[in-house]
């Protein structure tokens, strides 16, 4: 008999299965179902495919024992079995995918971290809930040796040689005095029909059954009633995604969710679809009312479960569905698949391909839909999924319309988030112009940007966009139907000759001015100019887009390289209309002038969310500005 030692991760998560934080102890047996459904799954696949199989009978079981006596509870399947290196990796040395930022998000509420564990799905540990001792017999098909894996939770497992009829696996799990309610047949039956019922695969369990008692034709009773044991099968085990939808209640989907989701939290909503014609598939995807711990983590777990004809293939193929859309869940099932498809000819695949390409659309159709028939479900889904789906909008050209027509945007001109089609509705209809800003700033700092006043003076709505990947996406969305989307630093306004006029008069008055801070800046700025375009701010800054080092900075960047290099210095506009540029042309103090300058250009890269190179400096200089004015 070896002795090994959990592996930090797993042991920390028997630890809290143990402690049990969580409430919801009943979930244990929905882990251990859904495992021994897997395992049936794997097998299926395997003997319908490899001929290494070919000689394993696939008789698909699953059963559930209660002893009273000796205070057990066990799930047995008929399925792949493990041999002793999965028995090793599997249940003790390996933590599964997602673990580690699961632990990394507890916070050590009891009550936050349930509903974590609710999310996270804690598989095969949490028998450790109610069991103070767990033996898992198993054996894999197509090998001879049966194994035996123990523990008692206490960070070792025992693994030795054992022995077993068949191929399979059987956990018998020692309960904890206080969980004898785990082997009441009626608590058992009502767990599997709420969590288990749409398995593909049946349950069975002795149940006591009454009969009732024989009476002749007079009425004497000539047998007594008397209870007999019966083997019966818990669940429908019929795969939920086949059954037709008015055939279904929301709390069989539900409950479907639950299982294959491992969530104990309830979906936002599903999307079940049958497609019938050229090719044939069903797909039942639900979007959870919470984004799963690892949806920005590079190794997340997909959601999208794989069958071919019922037959599981695989949950772990990000190319099913495209990755703005991982927070699926659910199912996709199609006959016109060959069963033995690999991952390679899954990617090329012409079928999955078409599977795929009208899951996105039916998916983008329905949460419109959502947006438009339910606000206040879109908003919530928006708020945990807008900015995963906002990725599809570079990823996915085919679909951008419709992706930028679920955003929902802040604007310059609304307190609440507003949707591209009502934005349009007072956009010029002869420019078709939208303008966004975007930045990495607060949403009121973003709005109180100078570059927004003539929008502001003109009554002109903006989008506003101060997410990170913002300023990353929207320089490449160019367009939405006949609209052009327009950065406001690339804004242009038609102005009369009158205009211009003046404006060039303005500008002649203010050359003095302009070359003075330009001297006193030098390198820090390219030039100085005046500008129409503000109206309350003094000065704000203008990238030369024409400068060929600008654009080189820009290339780097969209590729993801920094280079390092420090960006080309900016043009500083300034405002003639201002009363602090108007006192400043009009003083003959260079030492003010000077101090001006700087404290000028640092404000304006303050807006613009720079951070200054000097801030002594900056503070020296508004210092003395403020003690001249005393
Ligand atoms: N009844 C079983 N038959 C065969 N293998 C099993 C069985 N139960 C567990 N395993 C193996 O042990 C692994 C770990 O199981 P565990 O329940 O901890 O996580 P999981 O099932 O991989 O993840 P999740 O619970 O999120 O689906 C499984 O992936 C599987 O390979």
């Amino acid at each position: 008999m070896a002795k090994h030692q959990f592996q930090t991760e797993a042991n920390q998560i028997l630890n809290l299965m143990i402690h049990s934080l969580y409430s919801n102890k009943e979930i244990f047996l929905r882990e251990l179902v859904s495992n021994a459904s897997d395992a049936l799954d794997k097998l299926n696949m395997l003997v319908l495919t490899d001929e290494k199989y070919k000689g394993v009978t696939f008789a698909p079981r699953i059963d559930i024992i209660a002893d009273k006596e000796t205070k057990t509870l066990t799930v047995k399947d008929s399925g792949i079995g493990m041999n002793e290196e999965d028995l090793m990796n599997n249940l003790g040395t390996i933590a599964k995918s997602g673990t580690k930022a699961f632990l990394e998000n507890l916070t050590g509420d009891q009550k936050q971290d349930s509903n974590l564990i609710g999310q996270f799905g804690v598989g095969f540990y949490a028998s450790f809930m109610v069991a103070n001792k767990v033996e898992v017999i198993t054996k894999k098909a197509g090998e001879t040796q049966a194994f035996l894996w123990t523990s008692a939770g206490d960070g070792e497992f025992e693994i030795s040689k054992s022995s077993r009829d068949s191929h399979g696996t059987t956990i018998v799990m020692h309960l904890n005095d206080d969980e004898e309610e785990f082997l009441e047949t009626h608590r058992i039956e009502s767990i599997i029909k709420k969590y288990s019922n749409h398995i593909p695969f049946a349950i069975f369990m002795d149940k006591e059954k009454h009969i009732p008692a024989v009476t002749d034709d007079d009425g004497k009773e000539t047998e007594p009633s008397r209870t007999e044991i019966e083997n019966t099968q818990i669940n429908r085990a019929n795969a939920l995604w086949t059954i037709s939808k008015n055939e279904i209640s929301d709390d069989e989907y539900k409950d479907f969710y639950s299982s294959i989701a491992h969530s104990s939290e309830e979906p936002l909503t599903w999307m079940h679809n049958k497609a019938e014609g050229a090719i044939e598939y069903t797909t039942l995807f639900y979007i959870p009312s919470k984004a799963p711990m690892d949806m920005y983590r590079v190794d997340y777990q997909t959601g999208i479960k794989l069958y071919i004809n019922r037959v599981f293939i695989t949950d772990d193929e990000k190319e099913l569905m495209p990755t703005y859309l991982r927070f699926l869940r659910g199912v996709i099932d199609s006959k016109d698949l060959p069963l033995n498809v690999s991952r390679e000819i899954l990617q090329s695949n012409a079928v999955m391909n078409k599977i795929k390409n009208a899951s996105v659309k039916k998916v983008l159709s329905e949460l419109s839909k959502m947006a438009k028939k339910d606000p206040k479900k879109y908003e919530e889904f928006f708020n945990e999924f807008g900015n995963v789906l906002k990725e599809g909008l570079y990823s996915d050209f085919a679909n951008r319309e419709k992706i930028l027509e679920l955003m929902k945007f802040n604007t310059l001109n609304s307190d609440e988030k507003v949707m591209i089609e009502e934005f349009v509705k007072n956009v010029d209809e002869d420019k078709k112009e939208i303008y966004y800003i975007t930045g990495k700033a607060s949403l009121s700092m973003l709005k109180a940007s100078p570059a927004l006043e003539k929008f502001k003076s003109r009554g002109i709505d903006v989008l506003v966009l101060n997410e990170e990947v913002d300023t990353i996406i929207f320089p490449m969305v160019t367009e939405y139907k006949e609209y052009k989307l327009i950065s406001v630093a690339d804004a242009k306004f038609e102005e009369s000759e009158d205009e211009k006029k003046e404006q060039e008069e303005v500008a002649k008055s203010f050359e003095g001015l302009a070359k003075e801070f330009k001297d006193a800046l030098g390198d820090a700025v390219k030039s100085v100019e005046t500008t129409s375009d503000l109206v309350d701010s003094p000065v704000k800054l203008k990238e030369d887009k024409e400068d060929p080092a600008y654009m080189m900075a820009q290339m780097m960047k969209q590729m993801g390289q920094d280079t390092g290099t420090p960006a080309p210095a900016p043009i500083l506009q300034i405002n003639p209309k201002h009363e602090l540029l108007v006192k400043l042309k009009n003083s003959a103090d260079q030492n003010l002038i000077n101090d001006a300058a700087h404290v000028l250009l640092d404000q304006a890269k303050l807006f613009d969310g720079i951070e200054l190179d000097d801030t002594a400096d900056f503070i020296l200089r508004l210092n003395r500005i403020i003690s001249k004015a005393i």
